[in-house]
């Protein structure tokens, strides 16, 4: 293959802006009134050039796995199945999250990130397994290239954490956090049920009574170049479902057969990915999607995406009951989650190479 010759563009030297190597805050820089280029350092050298393309994702009716009729339900967990097999992503609505809820959520987590860099201060540079913490790009402490972004990352069960500040954050995070749950895990019943296997398989095998579940809170303020840096990079969450939400920007764009799509999300639903440990689970069949989250030059996009994971001590390994050891032998080899957790969160994001990691 020709090598590809190198993007010249006119970017910010970066040595003015290395303080925010040690908080973070991309916000701060892209509110800087004299900023019309990048640091170099945010400049992403791989292709933004891809063709995105607009297709038809699934959407699943979560009304009709919960109060449906037998047959209603059973035509909702196949649809879930293929869906989860052919695009590892799908829409939900009918789920009866109220949007106002959704709405507070999201406001909540702008006057987050509008608190000052000291208040903030306390959650930044924390270890990835801390129950708070901030910060900018993915893991600024060992990349070369920062992404367009600042988080906030919070474990709110089987512990419920939160940061004390803004004033309100914790109550609407709190109830937020209940609700999502139920929904992620009235989906991984389904999504057992599409698997062959019995309703409450995942539940008692990822020992979800104590499951992981992280709020993680991303801000991507307008960039001077959009085409040259990148929000999020191509990666795959860790875990089993993501339930993600965003303010009225989009951003998101997932892999299907090699193109990149566009997500448009519809009025109120919840976009659901497929996470590394439901692929392990599942031995390979309902594969983790790879996204990624694009910048543009004009509003801040917020998305809120809800992590949902097995119990820390979970060593996950393909179901037993979906192998084979002719056809279907194990393709991963087991892991405990918070090992993989602290693998994932501690390394550069890139692709899927943390679950490269645990193939066999
Ligand atoms: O902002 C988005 O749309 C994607 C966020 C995401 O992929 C993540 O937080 O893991
Ligand atoms: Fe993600």
């Amino acid at each position: 293959m020709a090598a590809k010759s190198p993007i010249l563009v006119k970017t910010t030297s970066s040595a003015s802006y290395l303080p925010f190597r040690n908080m973070g805050c991309v916000k701060e820089l892209a509110e800087s009134s004299t900023l019309s280029s990048i640091p170099s350092h945010y400049v992403f050298s791989t292709n933004l050039e891809d063709q995105v393309v607009t297709e038809e994702i699934p959407i699943i009716d979560f009304s009709l796995l919960t109060s449906g009729t037998p047959d209603q339900r059973f035509k909702i967990v196949q649809a879930l199945g293929k869906a989860c097999q052919d695009w590892g992503f799908f829409m939900v609505i009918n789920h009866g999250v109220p949007e106002n809820l959704r709405e507070e959520m999201l406001e909540a987590c702008q006057r987050f990130f509008d608190l000052t860099e000291e208040e903030k201060r306390e959650y930044a540079d924390k270890h990835v397994l801390d129950p708070i913490r901030c910060g900018t790009s993915f893991n600024a402490s060992v990349e070369k290239v920062f992404f367009w972004r600042d988080f906030l990352k919070v474990f709110v069960h089987p512990e419920f954490h939160s940061p004390v500040k803004p004033p309100g954050f914790s109550e609407i995070s709190s109830k937020y956090s209940k609700r999502t749950r139920e929904v992620a895990w009235e989906l991984l019943k389904g999504i057992s049920e599409s698997l062959g296997l019995e309703e409450h398989y995942i539940d008692n095998a990822m020992k979800l009574e104590k499951g992981l579940q992280v709020l993680v809170a991303n801000l991507y303020p307008p960039c001077p170049q959009p085409q040259l840096a990148m929000g999020l990079p191509p990666h795959s969450d860790h875990g089993l479902l993501t339930l993600l939400i965003e303010n009225t920007i989009g951003g998101l764009q997932i892999q299907h057969r090699g193109k990149w799509v566009q997500v448009n999300s519809l009025p109120n639903s919840f976009l659901v990915n497929t996470g590394d440990h439901l692929e392990i689970l599942s031995n390979g069949k309902y594969k983790s999607v790879l996204h990624r989250a694009i910048v543009n030059g004009k509003t801040t996009r917020i998305s809120l995406a809800m992590a949902h994971g097995p119990s820390f001590d979970t060593v996950v390994s393909p179901a037993p009951e979906l192998l084979n050891s002719e056809s279907n032998p194990p393709a991963y080899s087991g892991m405990k989650y918070r090992d993989y957790l602290e693998l994932q969160q501690g390394n550069v994001l890139d692709r899927k190479t943390c679950l490269d990691r645990v193939r066999v």
